[in-house]
């Protein structure tokens, strides 16, 4: 669905990303790992047109995206979730639901709605009048997934969803992002979390100085002692 072939790109004359190359296949979630610095937000951004690539394809569905803008990109089913929520703090939760981007046309199965998203976080419901500065950081959380929801993606790309959260509420994410990918999402999410990561993903990706230098399941992560501490800085 998402593939990635041979990616550089730059900071000025930093040079990042080095040769970046996956897939992320249908209905499937890939997180991809490493410590900071490594390039995981580049990676994201270059995919979703915030940052241009100075070489190497990104293909979504079969089509070139790295030349286009971050609306197209978005128009085209790729729906954003950034590292922080970004949540807009003044408007409520269901301003903060309804006022994003324009929605792609999708009935059906796909389809995401107020309600669907109330279903999903019926806590979101139950707040739907206060204002983003009034949530906690697990419910702005899901008020961010919501908020991507809210423009059909059928791909979504997560940011360190686990950033600052209590590891019960991180336990909770890592249900949500199972069940998006039930209801036939694919999934890239960008972590530092081992355990989240290994619990939603079905692929594991490390990033290191730019590059993908080890690939894997969940477990063959688990059970990789050297891996985990040498790019994840997991003590033995
Ligand atoms: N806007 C920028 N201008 C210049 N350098 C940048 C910019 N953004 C990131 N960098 C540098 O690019 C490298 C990769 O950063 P990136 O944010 O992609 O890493 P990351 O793996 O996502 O880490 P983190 O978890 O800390 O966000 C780092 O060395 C960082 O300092």
């Amino acid at each position: 669905m998402l593939e990635l072939q041979d990616v550089h790109s730059y900071y000025g004359t930093s040079y990042i990303l080095q040769g970046v190359s996956f897939s992320v296949p249908q209905g499937k979630c890939v997180a991809l790992l490493g410590r900071n610095g490594a390039g995981k937000t580049t990676t994201i951004h270059t995919i979703v047109g915030l940052h241009k690539a100075k070489q190497g394809s990104i293909r979504f569905k079969d089509q070139p995206i790295e030349s286009l803008p971050p609306h197209q990109i978005s128009r085209l089913g790729i729906g954003f979730v950034p590292q922080g929520r970004r949540i807009f703090p003044s408007l409520t939760v269901k301003e903060n639901l309804t006022m994003p981007a324009r929605k792609r046309k999708q009935e059906g199965r796909g389809h995401w709605g107020l309600e669907r998203i109330y279903e999903l976080f019926p806590v979101l419901k139950e707040r739907e009048n206060n204002f983003g500065t009034q949530l906690s950081g697990g419910q702005q959380q899901m008020l961010a997934i919501g908020r991507a929801l809210m423009t059909n993606p059928e791909f979504l790309l997560m940011d360190e969803p686990s950033e600052g959260l209590a590891p019960v509420i991180i336990d909770q994410v890592g249900e949500i992002i199972v069940q998006l990918k039930e209801a036939g999402l694919s999934i890239l999410i960008v972590e530092q979390n081992i355990s989240l990561a290994c619990k939603a993903a079905d692929v594991i990706l490390i990033m290191n100085k730019g590059k993908i230098v080890w690939s894997g399941s969940p477990d063959e992560l688990m059970v990789n002692e050297d891996v985990q501490h040498k790019y994840l800085g997991v003590s033995a």
